[in-house]
């Protein structure tokens, strides 16, 4: 039977794809559907027909599935950012195990028994919901002309009117309103990027988890001082745990969010924040704590809580005792590396971005960290040099690279470097399969891994894997 663009069709929707989208098949013909849950029985309308499968729209659910469970967010059909929130959590997080398992048996090639034997259960959140410690708000208006605040419908620059997203911070509300009423109040438009007119672009909040202090960042599209500063300073100040009021200069025709000037305009220039190190065993607290300065342009992790988990699991991986050399690739502003300088002789980390090395080095002082060196460059050019002709060796390597995963002259040289041990920490099970066969091909093997989350509601997921060198 062909099917075709329009079709109505019936299906039980039987495995879940990488993106979220529920997978059913009628007659052999596969489906993909938006927002279906699998267990579901729906029916699809067909948008894209090509000769072995389909893209559907999802028309509707006839009989649901025993895992669905009733979203908290009304508009998690139109934006983009929760595409399992329909899903019970327990059951997301089995779809993020599988989805993990399945990337190393399809991609790694490694055996299916031998994957479920090395890797350990997925860590799931305490709370899946109000999370994140940073947003980052478009401004704009609506067909009325009213100002809105928000986020993008998926794959669009359409923004959906949503002051409270389930993800952020609670404050979140309040601080977005209050903006919009000073906007409204004085006459600020918002930016509109057709016309590259208008004044304010977005609106970063971010909130230290454990300090409760909160950052506002407005990006703006001029370098003068915004009409009326001091009402907003006003407002803002009142609110609990304001430290930080700044504003980003972007004046480009970009899709960039931040301009590269960030003036502060009320307060401090960064807020604070500490990751602490946690008891893998139950993953309870422990008193050692690192503490950072975060500035508006800072990377920093946006789950703080899931990021002690997994940054206590790598450091368990690592398996320091005092002794080793190791290397941090990828280190970002250095969050991992300040916590395996703890436990080892001496760190090295290599980040490609300048401004997050400048605040790694910052954050070492300020924690009176001796033991590390940061290097700013690509981990592929640096790792080699410092290895080829400095004779810097490695006795643990840890990367977290980002979604592409790790440069094949860097796994290379971590190659040629044989160190005893090798932590993978990754946000792309992906790209971490690919990169593991080819450490796996070169002497090393696994011995243990395990899936964390830090994103619910979402298909993300993160994963950290232990790797030993086969003769060591
Ligand atoms: C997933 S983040 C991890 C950051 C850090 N480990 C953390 O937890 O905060 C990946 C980092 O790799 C950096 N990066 C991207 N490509 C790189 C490269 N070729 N060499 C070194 N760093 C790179 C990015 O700027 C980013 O900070």
């Amino acid at each position: 039977m062909e099917y075709k663009k329009n079709d109505i069709l019936t299906v039980t929707i039987e495995d879940m794809g990488s993106d979220g989208e529920g997978i059913g098949k009628v007659d052999g013909y596969t489906l993909f559907i938006k927002d279906a849950v699998i267990g579901d029985v729906v029916t699809c309308k067909i948008m894209k027909a090509k000769k072995n499968y389909a893209y559907a729209r999802l028309e509707k659910v006839m009989e649901p599935s025993s895992l669905r469970t009733a979203p908290v967010c009304k508009y998690h059909k139109q934006c983009g950012g929760c595409q399992l929130q329909a899903m019970s959590y327990e059951a997301q997080l089995k779809y993020k195990q599988n989805k993990v398992r399945n990337n190393l048996i399809r991609i790694g090639g490694f055996d299916k028994e031998f994957v479920d034997h090395i890797m350990e259960p997925v860590v799931g959140m305490e709370n899946p919901y109000h999370y994140r410690n940073k947003a980052q708000f478009p401004v704009g208006t609506d067909k009325d002309g009213n100002l809105i605040t928000g986020f993008y419908a998926g794959r669009t620059h359409d923004i959906i009117a949503n002051t409270d997203c389930a993800l952020g911070v609670k404050e979140n509300k309040e601080i977005l309103e209050t903006v919009l009423r000073y906007m409204k109040e004085n006459g600020i438009t918002a930016y509109d990027e057709k016309t590259g007119k208008g004044i304010v672009r977005h609106i970063l909040i971010r909130k230290g988890f454990t300090s409760g202090e909160i950052m506002v960042c407005l990006v703006i599209n001029t370098s003068k001082p915004l009409p009326a500063q001091e009402k907003l300073i006003g407002l803002l100040q009142e609110i609990p745990g304001m430290t930080s009021v700044s504003v980003s200069i972007n004046t480009e025709r970009t899709n960039v969010i931040m301009g590269k000037e960030v003036r502060t305009i009320w307060g401090e220039d960064t807020i604070t924040d500490t990751i602490h190190v946690r008891n893998t065993s139950d993953f309870s607290l422990t008193d050692k704590g690192i503490s950072f300065h975060i500035s508006p342009l800072s990377f920093y992790q946006v789950n703080p809580v899931q990021t002690e988990k997994l940054y206590s699991l790598a450091l368990e991986y690592a398996g320091l005792t005092g002794q080793e050399t190791v290397w941090d690739l990828y280190c970002g502003i250095g969050t991992i590396s300040l916590f395996l300088a703890g436990k080892a002789k001496r760190v090295y980390g290599v980040e490609i971005v300048p401004q997050a090395i400048e605040d790694a080095r910052k954050n070492a002082e300020f924690n009176q960290i001796t033991n590390v060196e940061f290097f700013t460059g690509k981990a592929e050019e640096v790792l080699p040099e410092k290895y080829e002709q400095e004779g810097i060796h490695a006795d643990v390597i840890v990367v977290d690279p980002p979604r592409k995963g790790c440069d094949q002259a860097c796994l290379d040289t971590m190659l040629k470097m044989q160190p005893e041990r090798i932590v993978y920490v990754s946000c792309d099970s992906a790209t971490l399969a690919r990169d593991l066969k080819v450490l796996c091909d070169g002497g090393y093997e696994i011995v243990r891994g395990r899936a964390v989350d830090q994103f619910g509601g979402t298909v993300h997921v993160e994963s950290v894997v232990l790797m030993t060198r086969k003769d060591g």
